[in-house]
């Protein structure tokens, strides 16, 4: 199968620092791809760049049968943020991931279709990721009140109701528990088997093991070391 997307040569550099030199890499359809590496190895401005939200200095990028349009990519930063002084409740932060989607079809958020007593497919988006999140006991709850694994959860779960082709997610599990770790790591794996495409920067062991692709950075440079032996048996490429 074709590759969603391939970096050719990729350098970000900020004023004089080098964040990204000179990275080549392909990202596999339907697979989870982990990018690893010490803190300021790069992760996030790659991350960036296939965001959108990062231009490259020099290099190039190519989508492959692909629309990377505004609203396709879905995309949970680093220390996210929710608005926790609103009166806001886990269900309509997850909704809040529906809204790109709706303002591309103009289709409107609403809990049932009246015709057939149906969920309408956005209403059943945002409830699968709440599901999958094991967030349907908090649904009500706002979210000044959660932990912050839970808030973690909350932010992951509005990333995956948007429903996108391609899933970034930058240090999904950092400060959350080993339960909401396997949780969330089990649940990108069944995305990828329903055909996402997720790319993940992590340093976390169950999300390493999850991958199926991983990329290793230091300093900005790709260095694919093996990290642990489990890896190389669910890895589907390992691009230079
Ligand atoms: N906006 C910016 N301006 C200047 N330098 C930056 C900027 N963003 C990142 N950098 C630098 O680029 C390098 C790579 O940063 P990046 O955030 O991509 O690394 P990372 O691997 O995601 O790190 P971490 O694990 O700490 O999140 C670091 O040295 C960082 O200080």
């Amino acid at each position: 199968m074709a590759p969603l997307t391939t970096l050719a040569n990729a350098t970000v550099r900020y004023d004089s620092h080098e964040a990204l030199a000179g990275v080549s890499l392909e990202i596999a359809r339907a697979a989870i791809t982990v990018v690893v590496g010490h803190n300021g190895s790069g992760k996030s401005t790659l991350l960036g760049i296939l965001a959108g939200t990062t231009p490259l200095t020099s290099g190039s990028l190519e989508w492959h049968d692909f629309d990377a349009s505004p609203g396709r990519i879905a995309y949970v930063p680093q220390h996210a943020r929710l608005p926790e002084a609103f009166p806001m409740t886990v269900g309509a932060a997850v909704a809040m991931g529906r809204w790109a989607e709706r303002a591309r079809t103009g289709i409107r958020l609403r809990p049932r279709t009246r015709a057939h007593g149906r969920r309408s497919s956005d209403a059943e988006h945002v409830h699968e990721a709440i599901e999958q999140l094991g967030l349907g006991p908090l649904r009500g709850r706002l979210l000044g009140e959660l932990s912050g694994g839970q808030r973690q959860r909350t932010l992951i779960a509005q990333g995956i109701a948007q429903d996108t082709e391609l899933l970034l997610l930058d240090e999904p599990t950092a400060g959350v528990d080993a339960e909401s770790s396997e949780r969330i790591a089990s649940c990108l794996a069944a995305l990828a088997a329903r055909g996402t495409t997720i790319v993940v920067a992590s340093h976390d062991a169950e999300e390493i093991s999850a991958a199926d692709a991983i990329i290793t950075l230091r300093d900005g440079r790709r260095t694919d070391e093996e990290l642990t032996p489990s890896v190389g048996q669910r890895r589907t490429s390992s691009l230079g």
